[in-house]
C-alpha cells in the first residue's frame, strides 16, 4: 500500500488477526492502542502463549509518556512468563523529525525503558529499537529485522550467503520475501540503507514488468522457473543480479561489472544456492 493511502485507514477497533502465508507461515495481529489487554478479562495465554515478537509501536510526533508507560506495564507483565518473546519498539513516524531529535527521543525512550524496568527488578531484558517510517524504506528494514529473529535457520541462510558472495565477486547479496519485500537473510557484510533501497526498488521493477509482459504459471507449482531471472547494470559501475528461487523468494545481488562477466560462474554458483536453500527448507518442515 502506498504511504498517501495510509490516511483514509479505518481505525482499529478491534484485534485484527492477518494470516501471512509465506516462505513461513505466521499471523500478525494488530491491536487498537486503546485496548487493555492485560486486563483480567483477556485470556493472557491465548494473546502471549504463542507470540515469537511483540513489537509496540510509538508515535514520535506525538506526546509518547502514556504509551511508554503502558510498554514497560507489558513487558514486566510478559517477561515473567514469557521471557522468550523478544520486544521491538517501532519509534515510529520520524520522518517529521530532525536527525538529531529522532536520535535524542530513541535514546530517552530507551533509557526510560531501561530504568524502569531496572527499577522493577528485570536488569537484563533484550529490547530492541527500531527508528522507523513508511515514508523511506525504514519500515521494511525494521520488520525484517524482526522477521529474522524468528527464523531458525538464520544462521545457516547466512553461511550460505557468505559462500555464494565469497565465491562469486558479490560485493552484497539479498534474500527478500517478494510479495512484502523484506529481506529474510543477508551475508554477514554490513547493510547500508541504499543498497537495500536499490534492491527493493528492483524488486517493483521486475514484478510490474513482469505483471505486463509475463505468462501465467500454476499457482501450485512450488518451483522457480527456471529462466525467472534478470540483470540491470547501472551507470555507477554496478550491477544487479535477481533470481527468483521459489514461488516467494527471490536473490537480489549486487556486484562490480567485471564480477559480471563470468556469467556461467555465478549462474552455476547461484543454482547451487538454490539447491542448499531448498534442502534447508526441506529439512526445517
Ligand atoms: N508522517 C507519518 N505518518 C504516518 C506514518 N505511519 C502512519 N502514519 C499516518 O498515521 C495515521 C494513522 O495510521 P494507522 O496505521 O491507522 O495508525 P494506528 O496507530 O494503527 O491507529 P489505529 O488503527 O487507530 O490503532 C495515518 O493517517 C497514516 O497516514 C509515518 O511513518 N509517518
Amino acid at each position: 500500500m502506498p504511504p498517501t493511502e495510509t490516511l483514509f485507514l479505518e481505525s482499529t477497533t478491534r484485534i485484527q488477526k492477518d494470516p501471512i502465508h509465506s516462505f513461513m507461515d505466521f499471523q500478525v495481529w494488530d491491536f487498537p492502542g486503546q485496548l487493555n489487554f492485560l486486563d483480567p478479562t483477556f485470556d493472557f495465554d491465548h494473546i502471549f502463549g504463542e507470540l515469537g515478537a511483540l513489537i509496540w509501536v510509538i508515535d514520535a510526533q506525538d506526546e509518547y509518556l502514556e504509551p511508554l508507560s503502558k510498554l514497560h506495564t507489558t513487558i514486566i507483565a510478559i517477561q515473567r512468563f514469557y521471557p522468550a518473546i523478544n520486544i521491538e519498539v517501532f519509534v515510529h513516524k520520524v520522518d517529521g523529525l530532525s536527525d538529531e531529535y529522532k536520535l535524542d527521543t530513541q535514546r530517552d525512550i530507551m533509557q526510560r525503558t531501561q530504568d524502569e524496568l531496572s527499577d522493577n527488578g528485570f536488569d537484563n531484558v533484550q529490547v530492541s529499537y527500531h527508528l522507523t517510517s513508511i515514508y523511506d524504506h525504514s519500515i521494511f528494514e525494521a520488520f525484517s529485522k524482526v522477521i529474522q529473529k524468528l527464523i531458525p535457520q538464520l544462521g545457516t541462510l547466512e553461511n550460505l550467503l557468505n559462500i555464494l558472495c565469497s565465491n562469486s565477486g558479490i560485493e552484497k547479496a539479498f534474500l527478500f520475501d517478494v510479495l512484502s519485500k523484506i529481506y529474510i537473510a543477508t551475508d554477514s557484510s554490513p547493510v547500508d540503507m541504499q543498497s537495500y533501497e536499490i534492491c527493493s526498488d528492483y524488486i517493483d521493477v521486475i514484478v510490474d514488468v513482469s505483471e505486463i509482459y509475463g505468462y501465467l504459471v500454476d499457482p501450485l507449482q512450488e518451483e522457480a522457473t527456471v529462466e525467472a531471472s534478470s540483470i540491470i547494470r547501472l551507470q555507477n559501475g554496478m550491477v544487479l543480479y535477481l533470481r527468483e528461487i521459489n514461488k516467494y523468494l527471490a536473490l537480489i545481488c549486487l556486484m562490480r561489472k567485471d564480477s559480471i562477466e563470468k556469467q556461467g560462474l555465478v549462474d552455476f554458483n547461484v543454482q547451487v544456492f538454490q539447491n542448499a536453500l531448498q534442502r534447508v527448507f526441506e529439512v526445517g518442515r
